[in-house]
């Protein structure tokens, strides 16, 4: 039997779209697994009701298949499912790490990406490795078709997530089909200042760098109260504020003495447009972790 722990996570991060995603070091699933003829999937936990039991519809069906690694599963949620916090993802990055050393594949976590991935694709249509890896590999994350890179950083966060679902299928359905050169040249020197911010540990560089002009406007009117909460958030000293994924949380990236402040103004302003709310006052963290073997 393995026990893995597996982050949630924040991906895109504004300015890298299907490319950027950072470990959350709360909440997180627990993922179990045994050895077993067939594959059997049991959820409890947080919003665990919304989520099929039957692999072929779970994310972590996808990667028994992908290792043929056939398991009696138990997974333990502790990110709620379509909250733009890598649900769907984190059980299956703690389901591939935890089948990896069920089975001794001998795989490296790099290797683990995109057979997670794999699960992504389940849910939201597209294999998209941006909430995985993280997951998998804790820190910050650039993930391209060549692999994933990742450095540890020190940025303290507040990840506000509005009682309200989102599905990620739905919100890809609004992201723009093409950009102007004008957009490009603004995403690429955010993203560029953002991932130096992250290689620094400088709050002020991710923050600015979380600026995006082309998914976030779209992804934004999806969720009720958004420009209020963001705007609020920047008053209590956020560095930056964007969309969670494919939200409905809302990131803000702020130093560690207004992280209290910052989830305050955020949760009242969610209150105000008359949406209940749970701040999680967290900071980029570490990957998937074995508890238990
Ligand atoms: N193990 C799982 N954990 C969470 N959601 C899952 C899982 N397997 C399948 N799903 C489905 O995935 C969808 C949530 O995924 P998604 O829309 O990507 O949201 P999130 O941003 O929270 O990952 C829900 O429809 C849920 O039923
Ligand atoms: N890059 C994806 C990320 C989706 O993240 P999730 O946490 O909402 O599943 C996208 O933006 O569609």
């Amino acid at each position: 039997m393995v026990t893995v722990r597996a982050p949630a996570t924040s991906a895109n991060l504004g300015s890298g779209f299907d490319v950027f995603g950072a470990a959350l070091s709360r909440p997180a699933d627990v993922v179990t697994v045994e050895r077993a003829a067939e594959t059997t999937i049991e959820v409890t936990g947080v919003g665990a009701q919304y989520i099929p039991e039957d692999p072929e519809k779970n994310t972590v069906g996808a990667v028994v298949e992908a290792l043929d690694a056939p398991a009696r599963i138990h997974i333990d949620k502790g990110v709620r499912p379509a909250s733009g916090l890598g649900s769907s993802a984190a059980s299956a990055a703690g389901a591939a790490v935890a089948l990896n050393r069920l089975y001794d594949r001998g795989l490296s976590r790099e290797e683990l990406v995109p057979i997670a991935a794999e699960g992504e694709a389940v849910v939201s249509g597209v294999a998209h490795s941006d909430n995985v890896a993280p997951s998998i590999l804790g820190g910050f994350t650039v993930t391209t078709a060549e692999g994933t890179r990742s450095v540890d950083a020190a940025i303290p966060l507040v990840v506000c997530l509005p009682d309200v679902a989102v599905s990620t299928r739905d919100a890809r359905r609004v992201v723009p089909e093409t950009a102007s050169m004008e957009e490009l040249v603004e995403t690429v020197g955010n993203a560029a200042t953002l991932a130096v911010g992250m290689c620094r540990s400088d709050t002020d560089l991710v923050g600015l760098g979380m600026d995006d002009p082309v998914v976030t406007p779209e992804r934004a009117r999806l969720i009720t109260g958004y420009d209020d909460v963001r705007e609020r958030a920047f008053d209590a000293g956020a560095t930056g504020v964007t969309v969670s994924g494919a939200g409905p949380a809302v990131i803000a990236a702020c130093r560690e003495r207004d992280r209290r402040d910052v989830a305050a103004e955020m949760l009242d302003a969610f209150a105000e447009a008359g949406i209940e709310s749970r701040a999680y006052q967290t900071r980029i963290g570490r990957g998937s972790t074995v508890l238990d073997e």
